[in-house]
């Protein structure tokens, strides 16, 4: 009980905001309608049963007319209650529809919003593969939530109107058992209770670990898809590294995992399914059983006997609704717990880390970045660097150097303040544009002009702009293809990707330019070409650099190294000298 009440709660925080939404019009309107005709149908379901009494009363008493007349009737109940079956599924579908989008665009909205998406990997939070949360879970919730919920609306009001008739339908067929009747108020009520608390006791004995195989399966068919993407995305990788076989051993280890769930779920069904099956068969004959003593001792009227079969028939579908919805049921709860935690680990990565010690990245209203008892730490809270009182200047050229590993790619992290781990300060001029290039650029699928001018909005920057930057980075062939469409990640050498990087940040002259390693794949006469270029197009620019290479010296005005202090490196502890500013060559 306590279970099904939590489970209500997480269902109530997830649907209720799109009936607050802007569109909540709409949905409560197309909610109302389909309420309205959920009840309607039960009420034909009452008139239905009604009518098969005074047909099958007039069958027996060979009165033609009366069974004209409800020949006419049953048309006009069919009639209206096609009508309203094929609209209920209708409006169903486009509440549905409207629902899912409005809910796929807040969580597309909460994950892309700042670096959640980012942090949300950071912090290795229970949310594996959002976008399953976002395709199937939310497509599933809604169809479920509403299917479930009508049919359990349609359940109780179908319960309370027939168990009225059967209670009625008692007096006249009561028990009747070796010639004496029994009088027991209300017996077919009783029987049909019986009948369904038995089998809904049953079938929730039996099938309730299908909840859970249900919810590993899902996870299960995920992460196998997820790594079949990933073999997609690092194929050529895979092939030089004649990795094939041990990817297929890889990827066959997680199938197995979605085979073996299969046979557990295989094999729960079917007993399920035996049960399930069994108990549908025996409720056609059970209430016949039941009354045929009274009907063989011509105590009641076939019209009474047929009634009773049908409202018995009704009461039991709407009681034994969980023996039904069983497996809907337990899908729907796997759902919800998906969906649920993707919610926690969407607001744990956007609110939580107001709560723990983070890194406070604040706008400034000075003209340097400027570090403050700055103690960048991983995930796990190992610290990593550390920096106090350290300024970039405005136009500076600074290059960092340290160990690999020692941390760089994460302080430029911390700075561009994706990186919530660990404690201090980092303030950054108010109104300034910060970019950050880093070794591997990534540009989306599509046209290669959007490509490289990603972020910014298709049309925000002219094609001659564009023309012009790639022309001056190197890569005049690709000048002329700006509407191709393409897979530039893929497509293009590291190198060639490194030139469209630099291209894009002409584009957007940031006020601070971070390239970690953003020039590592070229050979050095074209690095040198590249960073001679930034400094004539983005001479305001302040330029911050990665590098390993000696040759890079030269561009920079300051260079700081990450030292070994202990455990962690510090940031400036041995600064270099300055070198000539670049102006100079
Ligand atoms: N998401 C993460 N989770 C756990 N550890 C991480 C994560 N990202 C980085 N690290 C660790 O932080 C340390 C610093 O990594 P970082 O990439 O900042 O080094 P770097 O100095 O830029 O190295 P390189 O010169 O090789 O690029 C490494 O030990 C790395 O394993």
């Amino acid at each position: 009980m306590k279970n099904i009440s939590a489970t209500l709660a997480i269902v109530w925080r997830i649907a209720i905001p799109y009936f607050r939404s802007e569109d909540k019009w709409v949905g409560r309107g197309l909610l109302a309608v389909v309420v309205a005709m959920e009840l309607v149908l039960v009420a034909i379901n009452v008139l239905l049963n009604q009518w098969q009494n005074r047909f099958y009363s007039a069958l027996q008493a060979y009165d033609l007319p009366e069974f004209v007349k409800e020949v006419w009737i049953f048309l006009g109940l069919a009639f209206t209650f096609v009508a309203l079956a094929v609209y209920k599924l209708y409006l169903n579908q486009w509440l549905q529809i409207r629902w899912r989008q409005w809910l796929t665009q807040h969580y597309l909205g909460e994950w892309l919003r700042g670096a959640t998406h980012y942090r949300m990997q950071l912090k290795g939070d229970a949310a594996d593969n959002p976008d399953q949360r976002i395709t199937e879970d939310v497509k599933n919730f809604v169809e479920q939530t509403l299917s479930i919920g009508l049919g359990l609306l349609s359940s109780i009001v179908t319960l309370a109107s027939f168990v009225v008739i059967l209670w009625g339908l008692s007096y006249k067929a009561p028990l009747y058992i070796y010639g004496t009747d029994i009088l027991v108020p209300g017996f077919l009520v009783w029987c049909a209770l019986a009948y369904a608390i038995v089998g809904t006791a049953l079938t929730h004995w039996i099938g309730s670990p299908l909840i859970n195989l249900n919810f590993e399966q899902q996870r299960y068919e995920a992460d196998f898809r997820f790594n079949l993407i990933r073999v997609r995305e690092n194929s050529e990788q895979i092939a030089l590294l004649k990795g094939e076989n041990a990817e297929r051993g890889r990827l066959l280890q997680r199938f197995g995992f979605v085979i073996g769930n299969w046979y557990a779920i295989m094999s729960r069904t079917k007993r399920l399914t035996a049960f399930t099956a069994s108990y549908g068969q025996a409720a056609t004959i059970f209430p016949y059983v039941v009354v045929a003593p009274a009907y063989f001792a011509k105590r009641i009227q076939l019209g009474d006997m047929m009634q009773t079969g049908s409202a018995f028939g009704s009461v039991q579908d709407a009681l034994s609704f969980f023996v039904t919805a069983y497996r809907s049921l337990a899908e729907w709860r796997a759902v919800i717990a998906r969906l649920d935690g993707f919610e926690m680990s969407v607001s744990s990565a956007t609110h939580g880390a107001a709560l723990e010690p983070t890194i406070d990245v604040a706008p400034s209203n000075g003209k340097a970045i400027a570090l403050e008892q700055l103690l960048v730490k991983l995930p796990n809270g190992t610290p990593l660097v550390a920096a106090d009182g350290f300024t970039i200047q405005p136009s500076e050229r600074v290059l960092v150097t340290g160990p690999s590993g020692s941390g760089k790619s994460t302080l430029f992290r911390a700075i561009a303040g994706v990186w919530p781990f660990g404690s201090g300060k980092i303030a950054i001029p108010a109104t300034s544009k910060l970019m950050m290039l880093p070794q591997r650029p990534y540009f989306p699928v599509g046209p290669l002009g959007d490509a490289v001018i990603y972020p910014a909005e298709h049309g925000s920057i002219t094609p001659d702009k564009i023309r012009d930057a790639l022309i001056a980075v190197g890569m005049p062939r690709l000048a002329e293809r700006l509407d191709e469409d393409g897979h530039w990640n893929r497509t293009l050498s590291l190198g060639e990707q490194q030139r469209l990087g630099l291209a894009r940040a002409l584009l957007h002259v940031p006020d601070y330019l971070f390239l970690d390693e953003a020039t590592a794949s070229l050979d050095e006469p074209s690095e040198d070409r590249l960073y001679r270029l930034l400094t004539e197009k983005l001479p305001q620019a302040t330029i911050v650099s990665i590098g390993h290479r000696s040759t890079l010296d030269a561009f920079h005005t300051r260079k700081v190294a990450l030292a070994n202090d202990g455990d962690i490196h510090v940031l400036g502890k041995a600064n270099a000298p300055a070198q000539e500013p670049t102006a100079a060559r």
